[in-house]
This record gives C-alpha cells, structure tokens and sequence, in this order.
C-alpha cells in the first residue's frame, strides 16, 4: 500500500486527486495539506476519520507518509517539495511554476538525500506527445510559437507545460532564430519569449487546458495541439507517476522518464 498526502488538497486538482487515490487499492490518502485550513478535522472536509489534516510542516512526519502530491500554486512549490525530500517522502508535483535554479537545488537536495521525485509539468498524455514531437519538429522547423488555453480561475501565466515546451523546442532546433522585426504599436502584442519561441496566454471560461504549437518554414507550416476537456486527463498519468516514482532516479522532470 502506497501512504499518499495530497497538498492543495481544497483545489480543483487536489480534490480529484483525492477522489482517483480513494478509488485505488494500492494507494492509501494518509494526510492532506493546506497552510489557510483553519479547521483539522477531517470530517469538515469531507474526509474519512483516519485521514490527517495538516496546516503546518512541524505536524508531519515523513516516517507516515510515502508520496507528497502537489497541486498548490507557483510560491509553495519550491517549498513544499524541498520539505518533501528532506523528509524522506517522494514528490510527484504537478504544479507550476518552478524556476530552473529552484529545479537544480531541487535535484541537488534530492540527490543528497537519496529520495527520488517526479515533476510534471502536465500528466495528460496528449500534452506529453505534443511535447515530444514540438522537439522533434524544431530539429527542421527553427522557428514556432506556442499559444497555451486555459480556463479564467489559473494563477499562472504562462502555463508550466508552455514553458517546458519552449524548452524543449530550444534543445531540439538546430539553429537560434533570426529575430523578428517586429514593433508593437500596443505592447506585449507579441506575446511573452523564452528563448526566442513566442509564448502567447489565453484566459476564457469554458477552457480547461489546452496547448498548440505552430511552425513555420519556408511556404509551409505545421501546428501541432492538444487539449484537456476535463481535468480526468491528468488522473492516468498522476497515478503512474505515484506507482512509479520510488524507481526513478533521483528527481526527474516530465512524465515521459516513467511511461
Ligand atoms: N501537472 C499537471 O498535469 C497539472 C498541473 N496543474 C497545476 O496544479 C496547480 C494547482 O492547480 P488547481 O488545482 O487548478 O489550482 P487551485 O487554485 O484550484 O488549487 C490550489 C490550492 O492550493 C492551495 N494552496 C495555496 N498555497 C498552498 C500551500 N503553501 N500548500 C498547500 N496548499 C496551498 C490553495 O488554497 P487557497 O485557495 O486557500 O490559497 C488551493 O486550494 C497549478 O500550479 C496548476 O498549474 C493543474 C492541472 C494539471
Ligand atoms: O492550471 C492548470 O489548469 C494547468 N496547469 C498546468 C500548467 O501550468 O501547464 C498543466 C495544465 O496545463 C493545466
């Protein structure tokens, strides 16, 4: 039995988090985590008896905990899966926003204590193919830009799967880009840049998530994209990733190093 604690536990991905560990038998929720939950009972969250509510890092023990499931926001990444690793308790991290230095202290403290983790940056495995084929297309398209959609209540701009997009485009291509000459007459017309792959934000309602990434080349072009209609999409990869990560090595980035 794989002992889960699920953090961001009262938002849309930590409650259906919750609801796919309880419906697996391999996985027990042994505690959730939420520095702004006033009341620890379990029951005032819907929560079966023997489930800890915890609001504070000094009332858990790593020793009870197996896996730390993250879905919170860009500012408690950081720490809440640093005091994973040192705790002895393997992250699996879905949330957003990690910037590379806080990864590579990450990886060091990961490795120092010996505890593997996974961050994925999306769990639905048609954004993880749209991720491995914009890197194989930037090898003979060098120039792309990514529009990433999402529904109006995300804290984030731009999304964590965009940006580990442009990554990987940037370590696939062969060539930098010729820069665009561009002006914008009304700025940020051209979208925000990570190494020089355009990232443009959208914010609807009736969105959930949704990526697409278009190439251009010489008198043709290709868009690759995905969607998430439903946040069920992420729950096959979040259960690998929970099932997997104590045999990954060390503290890996994507879903791609466990399926
Ligand atoms: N990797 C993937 O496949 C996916 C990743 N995500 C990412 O997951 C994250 C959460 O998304 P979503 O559930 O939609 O967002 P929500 O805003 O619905 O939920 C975030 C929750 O985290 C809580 N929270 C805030 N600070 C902390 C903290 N320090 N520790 C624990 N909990 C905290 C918030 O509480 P309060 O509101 O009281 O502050 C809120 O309940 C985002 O970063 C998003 O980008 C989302 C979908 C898929
Ligand atoms: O906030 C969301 O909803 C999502 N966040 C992740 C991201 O920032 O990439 C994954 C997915 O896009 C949904």
């Amino acid at each position: 039995m794989i002992k889960v604690l699920v953090a961001g536990f009262r938002g849309s991905m930590g409650q259906k988090a919750i609801k796919m560990i309880e419906k697996n038998d391999e996985f027990q929720l042994v505690g959730v985590y939420d520095p702004k939950a006033e009341d620890l009972s379990p029951k005032s969250h819907n929560l079966p008896d023997d489930v800890h509510v915890y609001n504070n890092f000094d009332q858990i023990n790593g020793k009870d905990i197996d896996v730390w499931v993250d879905f919170t926001v860009p500012k408690a990444a950081y720490p809440n899966t640093k005091f994973a690793l040192e705790n002895g308790i393997h992250p699996v991290i879905g949330t957003s926003g990690l910037s590379d230095d806080q990864l590579s202290e990450l990886q060091k403290i990961a490795e120092d204590q010996d505890v593997s983790g996974i961050i994925a940056p999306n769990f639905g495995i048609s954004a993880v193919l749209l991720m491995k084929f914009a890197k194989e297309a930037a090898q003979y398209f060098t120039d792309a830009e990514i529009i990433e959609m999402h529904h109006q209540d995300k804290k984030d701009a731009p999304s964590g799967t965009a940006i580990n997009t442009a990554k990987l485009i940037s370590a696939g291509r062969k060539e930098q880009p010729k820069p665009v000459k561009t002006e914008e007459t009304l700025k940020g017309a051209r979208g925000a840049e990570y190494d020089g792959v355009p990232i443009h934000a959208v914010r609807l309602p009736g969105y959930v998530a949704h990526e697409q990434v278009l190439f251009g080349g010489d008198g043709e072009a290709l868009t690759i994209r995905q969607d998430s209609f439903d946040r069920d999409s992420f729950m096959n990869g979040l259960k690998v990733a929970i099932q997997k990560v104590d045999d990954v090595n060390g503290l890996v980035v994507g879903l791609e190093n466990i399926l």
